[in-house]
């Protein structure tokens, strides 16, 4: 069924305020633009090495979940820094849980990063 126009429109300015969003994060944070680059990387590193779908399906979700994770943690930092601009140990602690946050992402994509790349570098090289 069609939704009224109304929401239509609504939706389509949530996109926007969506990307905006990520556009903001990557301008302003620098460890999104490493995750840009890594990202392409990858990408290239995949194409290059002719990943199955399953594979592709691995990274893409891997990719996905680190810049998720990042740009949570960039709203949390934002938010907790206009909260609590002074010292405060819940404001720290908000800060290191969304860190940690980043950190157990980008790990989980080491290891799918070294469980599919692994073998098509060690095939590589035989
Ligand atoms: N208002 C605060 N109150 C208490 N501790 C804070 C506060 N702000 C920051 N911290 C502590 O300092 C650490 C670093 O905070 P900061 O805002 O510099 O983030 P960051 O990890 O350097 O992120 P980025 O480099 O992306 O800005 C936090 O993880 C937290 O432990």
């Amino acid at each position: 069924m069609r939704p009224p126009d109304g929401l239509w429109r609504r939706r389509v300015a949530s996109f926007g305020h969506a990307f905006r969003g990520v556009w903001a994060a990557l301008r302003s944070e620098v460890h999104l633009q490493f995750h840009a680059l890594a990202t392409v990387v990858v990408i290239g590193l995949g194409f290059y090495c002719n990943l199955t779908r399953l594979e592709w399906a691995l990274v893409a979700l891997a990719i996905a979940s680190v810049w998720a994770a990042e740009l949570v943690n960039t709203a949390i930092e934002a938010l907790t820094d206009l909260a609590s601009p002074a010292y405060h140990p819940l404001a720290g602690k908000a800060k290191d849980v969304a860190a940690g946050a980043v950190l157990l992402a980008a790990l989980g994509a080491l290891v799918v990063g070294a469980l599919v790349f692994g073998p098509h570098v060690l095939a590589g090289r035989q």
